[in-house]
Parts: structure tokens; C-alpha cells; sequence
């Protein structure tokens, strides 16, 4: 056994676990429960009074983060300390959000001017196309922005532009290409015009294969349609801490955007691989984006651990996880402009604690990382909510609703307010055998049918849920709940004693699909490898099965 699961906290966890009431008892002994178990800060209020939590039972999961020094390593991390152990590297995407005049070090060196000086650079930019003082090669004004990229340097700038789009100010248009399916960036390019189209190449490591590969049929593109090696400076940028690679590839180095290894992929939409989105928003909410992610640093920084967002909606998910065997977690955005953040937070969560081994290298023995998936209401209640509701596996969730629409338009907005209420209402009480009779009262079944009938209608209820709201989805909302999401990923991380900062598992993925790709062109006998892998890619080269 571990140290974690072996610990006092964790076993009395456990007895607590195996006799809790109902939550509707919960809420029917005490009025004041959503009063008690919700939190107002940053422009979000958490309600997690729908989760089957007890005073006692908060106070000991609250013992579980003190005992595995929760405090300490949030306090690591905003010191720059190199938590990310098995890379020996610090882990500061709050550094990105934080203050001009901050003093955060790394080795002994700030590196709060150092990304001052590349948010200058990036507002310089934008201007610089918003003007036309940066022109294509014939002169023309760009209109479009490619982004090339993939994982974290693809998904936040796509989901969080789509998330702003009432605060796009049209003054480019930005398209997203990360799969190396060539039909990715065939479909995007059959639109644009070389002439006004500017490539963003966005690679932390300038070495990922997908990346290189659409960038160089970017530019293969861009040289047959008329441009020449000349204008490439005019047409191509880059965002990476590759400088010699970008270089070496044909990109100007006055067109490179830093990056820094303290940064991780799927933390790095408010470094200069935000540039999509602070292009289509314009430099100002931007920054509120970047402030609104900075007031949930300070909150997660400074407020004591039981009135902590983050700090709490991780508890609740090791609770889920650890003591009754939840799979997985699912997020439900009620807002059409929210409708990519379930899968923003599922790469920011699995890619972060999907671990078996501790820190020390011992190999756990309780559940990591569970599954993160959702999608959008209410679309997602005529499909997968029935399982949430009936199904055997017990699924938290997060519903996250703005209370004000930017596009309110008669009863819509009361309509997906009043379903999203509807249904952690429903998952928490639930419906009795009885009540299922009660409803069938008047209907023209035989009383044995009845009988059946309700069987069927029960719904066991206690499906914890938490609500998150704002009063509007804004840049500053979003900046806070984005970060609200990766603060709680830590505190995850940290009960569980895990890097939550290394990707080890995607990373021989990569190493891998290169391998399979040289033996692919120098035709090599693959006998060595496994019998489906041989078979395979002899398959592929035949082209036919
Ligand atoms: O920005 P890069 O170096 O191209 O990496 C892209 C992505 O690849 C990964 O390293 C692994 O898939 C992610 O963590 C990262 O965001």
C-alpha cells in the first residue's frame, strides 16, 4: 500500500463513504446548504452544494490536501520551483498572467520582462496586420491567419476564439489546422488566398511531425501559387523555443514568437500562442483574458483551502474517483460558444493525470485521472444524459452556465437556464418508486403494469453535480475558468502525489508513429516487429486490403 491509501485520512474516507444519506436529506435537514457549500470570486459562483458531502466529510478531504502538502506545492508552484520533476523543469504558466512589475525567477533570472516584452511584441504585430503596415508579397492587406499546430499548441487557441467570438472585431479571420490528415489542410488552403493569407506555425519544440509536415505543404502551397522564397518572411511566422530549428526551416527570425520550457503545451494559450486568438479579439480583452486567469492565480494563491474553487472541485474529484470508483467526469457547457471546452479540459486533465506511478516512481494503488468528456446542453440531454440519470456508472458533473445571453432572444435563454437547473436537479433528488406510481395514477395501465412501469421510471437520484455561473461569458470570466480548471488539475495531482506535468505516454507516440513512417519510405522489412504491425504496413504499401 501507499502512503496515501494507507493514511488514517484515507481510510476514515472510506467508512465515511459507505454511510452517507441521500442528498436529499441533506438539502431537507439544512436550508442553509447552498448558502454553506457555494463560493462567489472572480466572477464565478461555484454552487457545489449537489454533491454528496457532509460537513465531516469536507473537513477530511481538507485533511487529505493538507497531508499531502496541497499548500506547499501550490505555494512550489508560483515560486518557479521545477515541479515538473521528471523534466527538471518549473511550471509557470502564471507567470504568463502575472503583474509588469512581478519578480518570479527561474534559475535566478525574472522572467516576468522577458514575457512583458513578448506581449509587446505580439500587440505590435496585430497592429502591425490590423494597419497594413504588414503586407503580403503583392502589396494586399492579410485577411487570413492559419494557425499550424497541434495538442496545446493547437486546442486552447481554437476553443477559447470560438468561445470569444461575440468579441471578434472581423479585422482577420483565423483557421486552424493541427491533423496531418492532409485533408486538414487541403480543405483550408481550397479557401484561402496566398496573396492575403499569413501561416502561423505554433511548436513549442519545432519538432512535432504533424506541424512540420502541414507547414511545409503550407509553404509548398504558398511557392506554387506564385509566391517565392523571398516573400516567405511575409507570409510565414512562428511561435517557439526553437529558434535554430525555425530559422534552419525558412521562418525570419524577426517573425519568432518565444516560448520557454517552463511553459507547458496544454498551458500555453496566454503565451504568444494565443496570437490567433488576440487576433480576432484585439490586444485589450486579450489582456482581460490574461487578467481574468490572474484573479483566480491570487485566489488560488491566498484563500484558505475550504474556500478554495479550484482546490475544492478537485477534492470532489478525488472523492468521486478514489472512494466511489467514478470513471469519469463529465462537463456540460450551456452556452453554444462554450461547446469546445469539454474537450479543452479533457487534454488539459488526461494529458496532465493520466499517471501510475508517484513521484518517488512507485506504482499506485488508486485510480488516476479519470475520463473527461461532455459536450453541450441541452443537445446533450435527448442523447447521453439518460445514462447520467439511470445508467450503473456514477458520473460527475459540471454544468457551466452564463446567466446572460449575447444573444437574448425571446424565451431561449430562460429555456436553457431553467434546463440546466432541471437537471442537477433531477440527478440529485432523483424519482422514488412511489412517485413513479403517483404519476401513473391516472393513466389507463392495469395496476400490475403499474407496478412495472414505475420500475422502470425510478431513478435512484445522489448524482453529484456542480454549478459553475457568470454573469456573462466575457474574457475575463473565461480567463478565470479556464484557470479555475488548471489549478484544479493541480490539487488533483498533488492528492495523488503524481507529475502532472510531464506527457510521457503521447510522447512515444510521436517517437513511435516516426519509426513506423522511415521503415513506411525506405521500404523495410518489418518481420522484426509484431505480426499486425508487419501486416499493416505491408497493407498500406500496397494500398488495398
Ligand atoms: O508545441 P509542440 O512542441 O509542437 O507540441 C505539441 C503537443 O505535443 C505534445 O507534446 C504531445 O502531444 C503536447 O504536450 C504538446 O502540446
Amino acid at each position: 500500500m501507499t502512503h496515501l491509501t494507507q493514511s488514517a485520512t484515507w481510510q476514515t474516507l472510506k467508512a465515511m463513504s459507505a454511510d452517507l444519506p441521500h442528498m436529499r436529506e441533506l438539502f431537507a435537514e439544512n436550508p442553509q446548504r447552498f448558502d454553506q457549500l457555494s463560493i462567489k470570486d472572480c466572477g464565478l459562483l461555484l454552487d457545489f452544494s449537489k454533491n454528496r458531502l457532509t460537513e465531516a466529510v469536507l473537513q477530511e478531504l481538507l485533511k487529505l490536501a493538507r497531508e499531502a502538502g496541497l499548500e506547499q506545492k501550490i505555494a512550489a508552484m508560483f515560486a518557479g520551483e521545477a515541479i515538473n520533476t521528471t523534466e527538471q523543469r518549473a511550471v509557470l504558466h502564471t507567470a504568463l498572467r502575472a503583474p509588469a512589475d512581478a519578480d518570479i525567477r527561474v534559475d535566478g533570472v525574472n522572467v516576468v520582462p522577458e514575457v512583458q516584452q513578448t506581449l509587446a511584441q505580439m500587440e505590435a504585430f496585430v497592429e502591425a496586420l490590423y494597419s497594413g503596415q504588414w503586407r503580403g508579397y503583392t502589396g494586399k492587406k492579410i485577411t487570413d491567419l492559419v494557425s499550424i499546430g497541434i495538442g496545446g499548441s493547437f486546442l486552447g487557441p481554437k476553443i477559447i476564439s470560438e468561445a470569444l467570438r461575440p468579441y471578434w472585431n472581423g479585422k482577420l479571420q483565423c483557421h486552424f489546422v493541427a491533423n496531418v490528415d492532409g485533408t486538414a489542410i487541403s480543405e483550408k488552403l481550397k479557401k484561402l488566398d496566398p496573396e492575403t493569407t499569413l501561416f502561423l506555425m505554433s511548436s513549442k519544440s519545432f519538432g512535432t511531425q504533424e506541424t512540420l509536415t502541414n507547414t511545409l505543404s503550407a509553404k509548398e502551397w504558398f511557392l506554387a501559387k506564385g509566391g517565392s522564397q523571398q516573400d516567405i518572411g511575409k507570409h510565414f511566422a512562428a511561435i517557439t523555443s526553437n529558434v535554430a530549428k525555425a530559422t534552419a526551416f525558412g521562418i525570419d527570425e524577426d517573425n519568432i514568437f518565444p516560448m520557454w520550457d517552463w511553459v507547458g503545451g496544454r498551458y500555453s494559450l496566454w503565451s504568444a500562442i494565443g496570437l490567433p486568438i488576440a487576433a480576432l479579439i484585439g490586444m485589450d480583452n486579450f489582456k482581460a483574458l490574461l487578467a481574468g486567469a490572474r484573479a483566480m492565480d491570487v485566489h488560488f494563491a491566498s484563500r484558505p483551502l475550504e474556500q478554495n474553487m479550484p482546490v475544492i472541485m478537485g477534492l470532489l474529484s478525488v472523492w468521486y474517483n478514489n472512494f466511489f470508483n467514478a470513471q469519469s467526469h463529465v462537463v456540460l457547457t450551456y452556452d453554444h460558444y462554450l461547446r469546445g471546452l469539454p474537450a479543452y479540459f479533457q487534454q488539459l486533465d488526461m494529458e496532465s493525470n493520466g499517471k501510475s506511478v508517484t513521484l518517488d516512481g512507485n506504482a499506485v494503488d488508486y485510480s488516476t485521472g479519470p475520463v473527461i468528456w461532455g459536450g453541450e446542453g441541452t443537445n446533450g440531454q435527448h442523447a447521453y444524459h439518460q445514462l447520467l440519470h439511470q445508467g450503473t456508472a456514477l458520473i460527475p458533473a459540471d454544468f457551466i452556465l452564463p446567466l446572460q445571453s449575447h444573444n437574448p432572444i425571446g424565451e431561449h435563454h430562460a429555456q436553457l437556464a431553467s434546463n440546466c437547473f432541471g437537471q442537477t436537479q433531477a440527478l440529485m433528488q432523483g424519482r422514488t418508486f412511489d412517485e413513479a406510481l403517483a404519476e401513473l395514477a391516472d393513466s389507463s395501465f392495469t395496476e400490475a403494469e403499474k407496478q412495472l412501469i414505475a420500475k422502470h421510471k425510478v431513478m435512484e437520484g445522489n448524482k453529484p453535480s456542480n454549478t459553475l455561473l457568470m454573469d456573462k461569458l466575457t474574457p475575463i470570466t473565461l480567463g478565470a475558468l479556464i484557470a479555475l480548471y488548471e489549478h484544479r488539475t493541480l490539487v488533483q495531482g498533488a492528492i495523488w502525489d503524481i507529475n502532472s506535468f510531464d506527457q510521457w505516454g503521447v510522447e512515444l507516440g510521436k517517437k513511435l508513429g516516426n519509426e513506423v513512417l522511415s521503415r513506411i519510405g525506405a521500404e523495410l522489412d518489418s518481420k522484426d516487429l509484431d505480426s499486425s504491425s508487419n501486416a499493416l504496413i505491408n497493407l498500406f504499401r500496397q494500398g488495398k486490403i
